[in-house]
């Protein structure tokens, strides 16, 4: 029979959450949302393997420690272009008061949450959606969002009570373990250790949130949360609600991550492969969907300042070396990649020589 959701106008759909507390009981995704043609390429490998980093020991005086787990994180960063981190000192009942928060907003009516609705553009400070998917295929992902610019001015939700506050909480504490790891990150590039957060004026830096929200789907195998992509930016810090659902590739093979209490996930940007002249990648990843529990990710991108126009850095220039991408500012970067119709799996392609 067919599901009653196919009968419904699918425009009049403003979000996934919508969809799955419509009153009719779903058990065939739409087929706008069935993006698998083979299921069996949604599948990945166990991620065992994935590096993790001590925190406690990138920061500790103990000189020893601190050069081992440097080159630790240069190693994650040249293979993976991924890693966690643990022991980052930010509690995990912080983390579980953010997502409370998180699924309060998301519990909103659609009339409620109306006036955080992107009004302009990509640009706005405040954007509540769904379904942003910009590649040639156009099948919907199965998620909803809340996008803030969080620095160097802080934007949030006045509502639901409580939420700005967690937020901007979790944002200050997250901010310093960035500066630490872009600190461990410059050192394992032989450059001085405030060489790429001073490069990127990141002072001034654009920290762009989204809180994605993956309602539980019933045929997993055929839906997409997220499809293959790299992010803009230098560093990514992701966060989840303790559910799993993020895949990493590494050399054309996926890997799930395993969901660890109080581990940072953090992924490297375009923007670090951009500086870094190629010599440290932007991994490509995707967020996979489940049919039992609502997955939240609060992701965090740490990029340059708006106006930053940003090229490789010299110090990774060299004969052997040429510049591998052309210049261009942060700020075009961020609304090509957000607007751009034509996206492939990465943005990068824009300025690839
Ligand atoms: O939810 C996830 O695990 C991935 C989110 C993500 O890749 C993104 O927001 O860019
Ligand atoms: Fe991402």
């Amino acid at each position: 029979m067919e599901s009653p959701l196919q009968i419904i106008d699918q425009n009049t759909i403003s979000s996934v959450h919508k969809l799955v507390t419509c009153g009719n009981k779903v058990t065939n995704i739409p087929s706008h949302y069935a993006y698998f043609k083979n299921p069996s390429d949604s599948t990945a490998l166990p991620g065992d393997g994935i590096p993790i980093i001590d925190y406690s020991l990138l920061i500790s005086g103990d000189h020893n420690q601190q050069t081992k787990t440097v080159s630790e994180l240069g190693k994650a960063c040249r293979d993976w272009g991924f890693f966690m981190v643990k022991n980052h000192g930010i509690s995990e009942k912080l983390y579980e008061a953010m997502f409370e928060k998180c699924e309060e907003f998301n519990s909103m009516s659609d009339d409620e949450k109306q006036e955080f609705k992107m009004k302009k553009d990509v640009m706005d400070r405040i954007k509540f959606g769904s379904s942003n998917n910009l590649s040639s295929t156009r099948v919907r992902f199965w998620r909803d969002y809340l996008k803030l610019f969080i620095h160097p001015d802080f934007n949030s939700p006045h509502k639901p009570a409580g939420f700005s506050e967690t937020l901007l909480e979790v944002s200050r504490k997250q901010r310093e373990v960035m500066k630490n790891l872009l600190r461990g990150v410059s050192k394992s590039l032989n450059v001085e250790e405030s060489y790429l957060y001073n490069m990127a004026e990141m002072d001034r830096g654009m920290d762009f949130f989204a809180a994605n929200i993956y309602p539980p789907c019933p045929q997993p195998e055929l839906a997409v949360g997220l499809s293959p992509h790299t992010d803009f930016g230098l560093l990514i810090m992701l966060a989840s609600n303790g559910v799993g659902g993020l895949q990493i590739q590494r050399n054309g093979t996926w890997y799930s991550v395993d969901v660890r209490p109080n581990h940072l996930m953090v992924n490297l940007g375009d923007h670090m492969e951009i500086l870094t002249n190629g010599k440290y990648k932007s991994a490509v990843h995707r967020a996979m969907v489940n049919s039992k529990t609502t997955r939240i990710s609060a992701v965090t991108v740490y990029g340059p300042e708006v106006n930053k126009f940003v090229v490789p850095a010299p110090e990774f220039v060299d004969d052997d070396s040429p510049p591998a991408y052309r210049g261009m500012t942060y700020r075009d970067y961020f609304i090509a990649d957000q607007t751009s119709t034509t996206k492939g799996v990465t943005s990068l392609d824009l300025v690839r020589i």
